[in-house]
C-alpha cells in the first residue's frame, strides 16, 4: 500500500501515532517519522519499538524550521499534532489557535513546498457547531485545511472528523472503570449526555480511508453508534460484576455539549454516502459573490445535521458488547489488575 514510501506523524507519540505504528511498523513503509515535542514520549516509544524504519524528530508544530526539517524527503503525512483537551483551551484560547490552526498552517505550507504526496488532518466533532475554544480552533484548522488544498497540483491535502475515542487518557471510560475499581461513587455529567462511540482502530481506519480517497478539501466522518453516559455506566457497572454501583449526578462541565455534531446539516446536503463513511467534498465554488448567490444551496433546509442524539443509539447490551472490544475492558474481564494510565 505505502510501497517504500515515507510517512510523517505529527503529535506521533500520542494514542493515534501509536496505533498507526503498531499496525504499520511490519508495512513496506520504508520509515515512519514520529513528530512531538514530547522528547520523554519519544524515548519510551524508541525503547518499545527497536526499528530503524523509525525515526523520531523533536519539533512542534508552531515552529516552522522545526516542520521543515522533519518533512523533507517524506511522501505522507498524517497530521494529528493538538491541543485536544477542552478545558485547558477553553482557559488558554491562543494556545489552541498558536498549534491548532496556525501550526496546521506550517505543516500544510511545509507539506506542500515538500512536495508532499497526501496529507490526512485530523479534526473532532468539537469543531462542528463549535461552541468551546478547543471545537473553534479546530474548525479554523479545518478552514485552513480546504483554503490551503484549493489548486494544488502535486499534493493532495484531506480531512477526519471523529468522535470520541473510546478508553482514550483521561477520558471516561478509563475515569468510570478507576471510580469502580477504587470503590468511589461514579461522576455523571448528565445521564441524558450522548457521545459517538468509536474505537482507536476505528480512528485509524477512517484516516486510510481518507488517506485512500481523499480529494483535496475533503472531509471524512464515519458512521457510528453513540450511547447516553447512563447507558455506558450501566453497561460498565454490569460488565464489571457492581451493577449496584453508586452514582452522583455532577452537571455538566466547562464548554459541554448534551450531544455533538459529525456533520452539519449544511455538510449533509451534500454529502456523499459511503457506506461506512460520509465525504464532504470542498466547496468548489470560487470567491465570486454573484455566483454565490446564483448557484445557492437548496437542500440545506430539508436536511438534519448528523449528530449523536440522532445516530443509532446503543442499548446497555450493545454498548457492552462495544465495550468488550476494547484492551481495557478484556483485561477487567481475564481479572487483570489495570494500570489506569496504559
Ligand atoms: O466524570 C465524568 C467525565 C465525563 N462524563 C461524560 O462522559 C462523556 C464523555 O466525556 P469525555 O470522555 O471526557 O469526553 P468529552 O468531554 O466528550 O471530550 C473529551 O474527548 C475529546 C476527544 O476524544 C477530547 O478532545 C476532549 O478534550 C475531552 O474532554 C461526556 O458526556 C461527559 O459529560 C461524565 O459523565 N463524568
Amino acid at each position: 500500500m505505502f510501497s517504500d514510501k515515507v510517512l510523517l506523524i505529527t503529535g506521533g507519540t500520542g494514542s493515534f501515532g501509536k496505533a498507526v505504528l503498531k499496525r504499520f511498523l511490519s508495512s513496506d513503509l520504508r520509515e515512519i517519522r514520529i513528530f512531538s515535542r514530547d522528547e520523554k514520549k519519544q524515548d519510551d516509544l524508541r525503547k518499545r519499538y527497536p526499528d530503524a524504519k523509525l525515526k523520531f524528530y523533536i519539533g512542534d508544530v508552531r515552529d516552522s524550521r522545526s516542520v521543515r526539517a522533519a518533512m523533507r524527503g517524506v511522501d505522507y503525512c498524517f497530521h494529528a499534532a493538538a491541543l485536544k483537551q477542552v478545558p485547558s483551551c477553553e482557559f488558554h484560547p491562543m494556545e489552541a489557535v498558536r498549534t491548532n490552526v496556525l501550526g496546521t498552517e506550517n505543516v500544510l505550507e511545509s507539506a506542500i513546498t515538500s512536495n508532499v504526496k497526501r496529507v490526512v488532518c485530523l479534526s473532532t466533532d468539537k469543531a462542528v457547531y463549535p461552541i468551546n475554544a478547543m471545537g473553534i480552533s479546530k474548525a479554523m484548522m479545518e478552514k485552513v485545511m480546504v483554503a490551503i488544498s484549493r489548486n494544488l497540483e502535486n499534493t493532495v491535502i484531506c480531512g477526519t472528523r471523529y468522535g470520541n475515542v473510546m478508553a482514550s487518557r483521561g477520558s471516561v471510560i478509563p475515569l468510570f472503570v478507576e471510580q469502580i475499581v477504587t470503590g468511589k461513587p461514579i461522576t455523571m455529567t448528565d445521564p441524558a449526555m450522548t457521545r459517538f462511540m468509536m474505537t482507536l482502530d476505528e480512528s485509524v481506519e477512517l484516516v486510510l480511508h481518507a488517506f485512500v480517497h481523499g480529494n483535496n478539501g475533503d472531509i471524512f466522518v464515519q458512521k457510528a453508534p453513540a450511547a447516553t453516559v447512563a447507558v455506558l455506566a450501566r453497561a460498565l457497572t454490569s460488565l464489571m460484576g457492581k451493577p449496584d454501583h453508586p452514582i452522583v449526578e455532577i452537571g455538566t462541565r466547562h464548554g459541554e455539549k448534551l450531544y455533538e455534531t459529525l456533520l452539519s446539516r449544511e455538510e449533509m446536503s451534500h454529502a456523499e454516502d459511503r457506506g461506512n463513511y460520509y465525504r464532504v467534498p470542498a466547496d468548489g465554488r470560487d470567491l465570486n459573490y454573484t455566483k454565490f448567490v446564483e448557484e445557492g444551496e437548496r437542500r440545506i433546509s430539508s436536511e438534519d445535521d448528523y449528530n449523536s442524539h440522532n445516530t443509532a443509539q446503543l442499548d446497555e447490551p450493545g454498548m457492552r458488547q462495544l465495550l468488550l472490544k476494547l484492551d481495557l475492558v478484556q483485561r477487567i474481564a481475564r481479572g487483570e489488575n489495570v494500570v489506569m494510565d496504559d
